[in-house]
């Protein structure tokens, strides 16, 4: 029978680690709560040195300091008292009370050699309508996992949904809506001061901030059903690029094969076809001009740069599936089929940019989805079609476009909320776009719509 030696650990060795582990712990303590431990230490070194009365008006004369300063800039104060604060309760009273229990019920806590795993809460942030938790993932574990229990996660700190993204290996952050900034109509977003080209203000995101597409340098895809919003997101994108297009850095080309969408702000385009062999010829003149850029800039320069001679072209498709899938002449169907493809491949660099809708996502219906860097899901009809739009791994992470509520009188229920997938930002955003209405169409025709050279070099 094999017994181990058993060896007395001297008294003073566990004083040292004791020692040890009660300096790391302060340490960590003043780390992450600097301002509650410096209020602390203020107030006892006031104590000692001048007593406690003179301490105590000290605190009354600073914080009638902080309330003046709050009165005078009540944005800055929510920011940094506001905000800190409430991640401060929230932490300590939602989060930090459930978060053991939550962890092992979910799955992500694991039980080894009797000792109980989870991953380590680091830090809650608050913002006007959201938690953002940082969470460090234990060893061996993957954001996948999170993905799998964002249910649990919702419903064990009494959330309506939990959105994963890991901005770095070993780390995750846990996104808890506490109120939906997104449940309002935003009305049509003010015309920018100065035209611009690159992101244009569509409307707000989760945050309740206001929440800039980039459409320079990229081609974007809007997927949602019938009824979603997709023309709310055509229009805001149009909307922003008004300014900029006044000047002559942007010229905007329609393609509108329904007729229903894009046809009512006409006049906003600086080249619009409708019919499929006008759609065809149009798209074949953008790979023209792409093909005549490209030509000049070889060798020259690697990307695009807006100018009132080299202006960013936006090629507007309202419903490109009646032009890829639906579409009966099949060399029609090919001569776009071909010129889509080779726009969404060759055009960003150039300054010429693609931005389609859809209702049906498809492959069959619109093949080179894939070749659309920047990605819009809104309400869909099946959990499927999600990943289908936004990529592999999108619904996991979040991305419940499925579920985006809809109405069956009030139209506007749900009407523009998406989730956005970005090239450079994998995790879907949830967004809403402003409501650009009929009466804004028109007001921005009688604005913008000058007459305008549409010679696109
Ligand atoms: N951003 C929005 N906010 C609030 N309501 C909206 C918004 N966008 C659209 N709606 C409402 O939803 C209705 C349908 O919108 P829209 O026509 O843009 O959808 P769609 O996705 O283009 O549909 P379809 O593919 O059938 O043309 C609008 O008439 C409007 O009442």
């Amino acid at each position: 029978m094999f017994a181990p030696t058993v060896i007395k650990t001297p008294a003073v060795i566990t004083l040292v680690v004791w020692l040890w582990r009660a300096l790391a712990a302060l340490a960590r303590t003043v780390w992450r709560h600097p301002v509650a431990c410096a209020l602390v230490a203020v107030s006892g070194v006031g104590c000692y040195l001048v007593g406690w009365r003179i301490t105590v008006m000290g605190w009354g004369v600073a914080a009638g300091a902080v309330s003046s300063w709050a009165a005078l800039w009540p944005a800055a104060a929510v920011r940094v008292l506001v905000w800190p604060a409430l991640a401060w309760w929230r932490l300590v009273w939602v989060y930090r009370w459930r978060w053991r229990a939550v962890m092992a019920v979910s799955g992500l806590g694991v039980t080894l050699g009797g000792r109980g795993y989870a991953p380590e809460l680091v830090r809650v942030r608050c913002d006007r309508n959201t938690d953002r938790l940082t969470v460090k993932m234990l060893a061996g574990q993957a954001d996948q996992q999170f993905a799998e229990a964002q249910a649990g996660l919702s419903n064990g700190f009494g959330a309506v949904s939990c959105r994963v993204f890991s901005p770095r290996p070993g780390w995750v952050t846990l996104t808890f809506p506490r109120r939906d900034a997104l449940a309002r109509v935003v009305p049509a977003r003010p015309y920018p001061d100065a035209p611009t080209v690159t992101t244009v203000d569509v409307g707000i995101g989760e945050d309740g901030r206001p929440y800039r597409l980039q459409v320079h340098g990229t081609h974007v895809l809007i997927a949602g059903a019938t009824g979603a919003g997709k023309g709310s997101w055509l229009w805001s994108v149009i909307r922003g690029l008004l300014p900029a297009r006044r000047v002559g850095l942007v010229r905007l080309w329609g393609l509108d094969p329904k007729r229903m969408e894009l046809s009512f702000g006409r006049a906003l385009f600086d080249r619009y076809a409708s019919t499929p062999d006008e759609c065809a010829d149009l798209l074949e003149e953008a790979v023209a001009v792409m093909h005549e850029r490209a030509d000049r800039y070889a060798g020259v320069r690697r990307s695009h740069v807006p100018t009132t001679q080299d202006p960013f072209v936006l090629v507007v498709v309202d419903e490109i599936a009646f032009l890829t899938a639906y579409q009966a002449d099949k060399g029609l169907k090919a001569r776009i089929g071909a010129a889509l493809a080779t726009l969404t491949t060759q055009g960003r660099a150039v300054g010429i940019g693609v931005m389609a809708a859809l209702q049906d996502p498809r492959k069959e219906v619109l093949s080179i989805r894939h070749l659309f860097p920047d990605k819009v899901a809104l309400r869909l009809d099946e959990p499927g079609q999600v990943d289908m739009v936004l990529g592999d791994g999108a619904r996991d992470r979040g991305a419940l476009a499925d579920q985006i509520p809809r109405h069956p009188t009030d139209k506007s229920v749900g009407a523009g909320v998406a989730y956005v997938r970005l090239e450079n930002r994998p995790d879907p955003i949830r967004v809403r776009a402003a409501y650009v209405s009929d009466d804004d169409i028109r007001q921005m025709v009688l604005k913008y719509s000058t007459a305008m050279a549409s010679e696109v070099r």
